[in-house]
């Protein structure tokens, strides 16, 4: 149930597992793309696998919810968890998947719970089933929280480096154990509740480490460090590790940024203090108008000046921009009244923003007189432009990087100002 980003990948690796799948969405206009073959979200590798098995009779999407529910073994729900105002995680759309599950259950089944979900909600997905129910009918449900990153989603989920499940019933987890056999990794068997706060933990663990070395980031350039040698010399040691260590203008996309506020929530609501994760959230937040900073510190005025922006998406090989810093960064230099322009490779600017600012499809078509380029998403192909030409096209030829991705030297030695995040300043 639910056929994003999560659904559908989960629903292509239990076929390459050997299952059979039914995919089922609310949205008619979802199942409709992806029974003529088409992903309604860009993500490598995807579509091959769903053209094969659409092929193999292995997959097939359906609106019809009832005999989705009722021709299956195992239910999935995949459906999105967003943020509520108050930062708590919205579980509307759980609670109306676990409703129509009651509605139709019609045999034994186990529901998983996919989505990222507080502690708690396995008890409540349950109560909400029972409560839906036409007739009593025995099922159990488990968590089993996913792991995978956009962009790299189909091979994170094939290959997973863990396997959490969440489950008080024997019959459930041997069920679960017997559906990923195949799978030659670590299992973690544990319950309900735990295998949530396993999520959340991670994902706020993971964005921690960021937060962390983008403050050191901001330290490196008070000091004439360079925040890349220190993120080599301390990922060295194996109890750091050397992911998640880039600085940059921040993290985004449709997780860390909500999942951080909903662990943040559930803590509040269980009168925990984390000032630890308070300091990642809030650092998070700043770090891209601190990058703002730099570029009018060495623009001094921002209106009129023509700036282009490579990269929109909140990382790259996604088109997904929920959350994007860029987005930030575009929005604050409108408000400073800078005419914008946008590459990128997949994504596509928002419609309330596609009126007042232009995307370019090319590096090609940046304006004769750009002042400014500011690299937001590390697109590999922005690493093997032609950075000449396109400095012929520079009033200023100026340009900030807000993933350290370029090689400064280089582009120093090309004629550009060059500036990134914790970057020594020759
Ligand atoms: N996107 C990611 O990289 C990851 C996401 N997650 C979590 O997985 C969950 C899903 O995330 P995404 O796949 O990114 O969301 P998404 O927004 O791409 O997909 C959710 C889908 O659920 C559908 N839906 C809503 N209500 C429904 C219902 N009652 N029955 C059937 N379908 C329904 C929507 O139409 C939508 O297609 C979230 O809780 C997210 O936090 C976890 C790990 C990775
Ligand atoms: O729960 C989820 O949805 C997923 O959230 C993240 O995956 P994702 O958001 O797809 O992408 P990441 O690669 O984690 O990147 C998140 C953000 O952090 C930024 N980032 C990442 C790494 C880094 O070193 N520095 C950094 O700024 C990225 O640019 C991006 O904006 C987690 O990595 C997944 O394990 C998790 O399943």
């Amino acid at each position: 149930m639910g056929t994003g980003y999560v659904g559908t990948t989960t629903a292509l690796t239990l076929c390459e597992l050997g299952h059979q799948v039914i995919g089922y969405d609310v949205d008619p206009l979802k199942i409709a793309s992806l029974q003529n073959k088409n992903l309604h979200f860009y993500e490598p590798g995807l579509k091959d696998l769903l053209v094969k098995h659409l092929h193999s009779g292995n997959i097939r999407f359906t609106e019809n919810i009832k005999q989705a529910v009722q021709q299956s073994e195992i239910i999935f729900i995949c459906v999105g968890t967003p943020q509520n105002d108050d930062g708590s995680a919205n579980l509307e759309y759980v609670q109306q998947a676990a409703t129509m599950i009651g509605n139709y259950l019609n045999n034994y089944k186990v529901i998983v719970n996919k989505s990222t979900v507080p502690v708690g909600t396995a008890e409540k997905v349950t109560k909400w089933i029972h409560d839906s129910m036409v007739s009593p009918i025995q099922y159990d449900v488990i968590s089993n929280p996913e792991f995978l990153k956009e962009g790299t989603a189909l091979a994170d989920s094939l290959n997973p480096e863990r396997i959490v499940i969440g489950s008080h019933s024997e019959k459930a987890t041997d069920k679960m154990k017997n559906l990923y056999s195949k799978f030659k990794t670590t299992f973690v068997h544990t319950t309900p509740q735990t295998a949530e706060l396993i999520k959340y933990a991670a994902n706020s663990f993971l964005a921690t480490k960021i937060s962390f070395i983008n403050e050191i980031a901001r330290l490196c350039e008070n000091v004439n460090v360079d925040v890349k040698d220190v993120a080599f010399g301390i990922g060295l040691d194996s109890r750091i590790g050397s992911s998640f260590l880039q600085a940059g203008i921040g993290y985004g996309g449709s997780c860390f940024p909500k999942d951080v506020l909903a662990l943040l929530s559930t803590a509040q609501q269980n009168n925990t203090n984390l000032s630890l994760l308070e300091k990642t959230y809030s650092i998070n937040n700043t770090q891209p108008f601190y990058f703002i900073e730099k570029i009018k510190n060495k623009l001094k005025d921002i209106k009129g000046k023509n700036i282009a922006i490579l990269g929109l998406s909140f990382k790259p090989h996604t088109d997904d921009i929920r959350e994007s810093p860029a987005l930030k960064i575009i929005e604050e230099l409108y408000k400073q009244s800078a005419n914008i322009f946008v590459h990128d490779p997949v994504a596509k600017l928002p419609k309330i923003l596609s009126q007042k600012i232009t995307q370019i499809h090319s590096i090609h078509s940046l304006p004769e007189n750009t002042d400014a380029l500011i690299i937001c998403t590390d697109w590999p192909e922005y690493e093997t432009f032609d950075w000449l030409q396109v400095k012929q096209k520079m009033r200023n030829p100026y340009i900030f990087d807000g993933r350290n991705m370029l090689n400064a030297s280089n582009m120093t030695k090309l004629g550009f100002y060059y500036d990134g995040i914790g970057y020594r300043q020759f």
